[in-house]
């Protein structure tokens, strides 16, 4: 980790000071318990897992604990949320899977040079597959692998039962639903058609649920509700599961976020390739900062009565280009040093009250400085601010 990052990271430890001894960061509540007594119970019985972890975070969202009972399953780790990630590194192409299934691979012309998070998870003979689970087709290409490795087991048991599991948030139930609308039309399963909930705040699975997809022979899919473990093990990775939206926003602080996903930008110089993307709108930017809007922090309009003039489309591009345009600004006429923990903390600061500006929050707000994180999370984690890996590929294990 970078050195100004890693202050930056160390510092939150002590203001945030969850509790006594250091302030980790964990968000274990009561239903996260009792749901993880019921997965372990459950995966005794699963014929196959779909390990769901988050393509952003590949190695910050496994769920360490649960990790040797995985391991010991016919399991696929599908990389959701692919389209919010790096695509350079979760490329579309990049279905990979381990050595057992090398008649499925593709041919590596196929794989752009740096696929590097494919190439890890081969490494480690894991099967793996990057979707987007709102995509049909993304699924389609899941569920033929999951069909591949129950071949056998499809031959001699009448009803087979696959369990997805994940931490909170990583799209569970959003793959259920994509699954079954397939599995609907394919076998055209006689059954109530019940969705799973889907939502963009953590925690809303709480029960396992079973959905028919399949019959001649029964295939059931569980859903399970995300859980992670009792303790994360540093702060870093509770900060990047809390980025990607897998820890109550309030158990970590919406500033706190803020300020970590402003300290990885910074460090990592994405906001100077933001320039070169929004080069013809930069000239053209008007800070709207004075109009006097009254602003719901919970999504990304002004909460008047009279729609503005632009589309929501148009407006919410502008508010994206404002915001770039802002933070390229501020790093661009720094002086400082990013990796100095200092100087980063003073950047981040600037960059705050020009954020105020441009997402167009009146300067008397009172909660000025929650709403500007809440909006300026909520633009990352719909991708509105480009697609970014957080992890880093571990480097003993990538193939060159
Ligand atoms: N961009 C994008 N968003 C997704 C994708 N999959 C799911 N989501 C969104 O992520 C949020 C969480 O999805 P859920 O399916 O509720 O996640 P979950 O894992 O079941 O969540 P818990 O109930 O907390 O365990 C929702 O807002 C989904 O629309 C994806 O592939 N890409």
């Amino acid at each position: 980790m970078r050195s100004g990052l890693k202050g930056v990271v160390k510092k939150g430890l002590g203001e945030m000071g969850f509790n006594a001894g250091g302030g980790a960061i964990n968000w274990f509540p009561g239903h996260m318990a009792a749901a993880t007594r019921a997965i372990r119970d459950r995966l005794k019985l699963a014929d196959l897992v779909i390990e769901v972890r988050d393509s952003r975070i590949p190695l910050s969202s496994a769920n360490e604990d649960l990790q040797p009972q995985l391991d010991a399953k016919r399991r696929v780790i599908a990389l959701n949320k692919k389209d919010l990630a790096n695509p350079n590194i979760m490329h579309v192409n990049c279905l990979f899977l381990a050595s057992s299934f090398s008649f499925l691979l593709l041919d590596s012309i196929l794989y752009p040079f740096d696929c590097k998070w494919i190439r890890y998870f081969d490494s480690c003979k894991q099967d793996c597959i990057p979707i987007n689970a709102h995509s049909k087709s993304s699924v389609q290409k899941l569920l033929e692998v999951v069909e591949f490795k129950l071949k056998e087991v499809i031959l001699r048991e009448p009803t087979l039962l696959v369990m997805v599991v994940g931490v909170p948030n990583v799209g569970k139930s959003a793959l259920i639903n994509s699954i079954r609308q397939i599995a609907l039309s394919r076998f055209a399963v006689q059954e109530k058609k019940k969705r799973a909930t889907v939502g963009p705040l953590p925690g809303v699975t709480q029960d396992i649920a079973g959905y028919k997809i399949a019959h001649k022979p029964s295939i059931y899919v569980l859903d399970t509700p995300g859980v992670l473990v009792p303790s994360i093990p540093d702060i870093e990775t509770g900060l990047k599961l809390s980025l990607a939206g897998s820890v109550k926003d309030s158990v970590v602080g919406e500033e706190r976020i803020a300020q970590y996903l402003l300290a990885i930008l910074n460090t990592r110089g994405t906001p100077l390739h933001w320039k070169h993307w929004n080069n013809r709108k930069m000239d053209g930017i008007r800070f709207e900062s004075e109009e006097k809007h009254k602003y719901n922090p919970k999504d990304l309009r002004p909460n008047s009565r009279k729609p503005p003039d632009v589309s929501d489309v148009v407006y919410v591009e502008n508010l994206v280009t404002e915001v770039q345009c802002a933070i390229y600004k501020t790093l661009a006429e720094f002086n400082g040093n990013v990796e100095d923990e200092n100087d980063l903390e003073n950047l981040i600061e600037q960059q705050f009250e020009v954020l105020q500006k441009a997402l167009k929050i009146p300067h008397k707000a009172s909660e000025a400085r929650l709403m500007v994180s809440k909006k300026f999370l909520t633009l990352f984690r719909t991708g509105k601010l480009g697609c970014f890996t957080l992890d880093d590929v571990p480097e003993t294990n990538t193939v060159s």
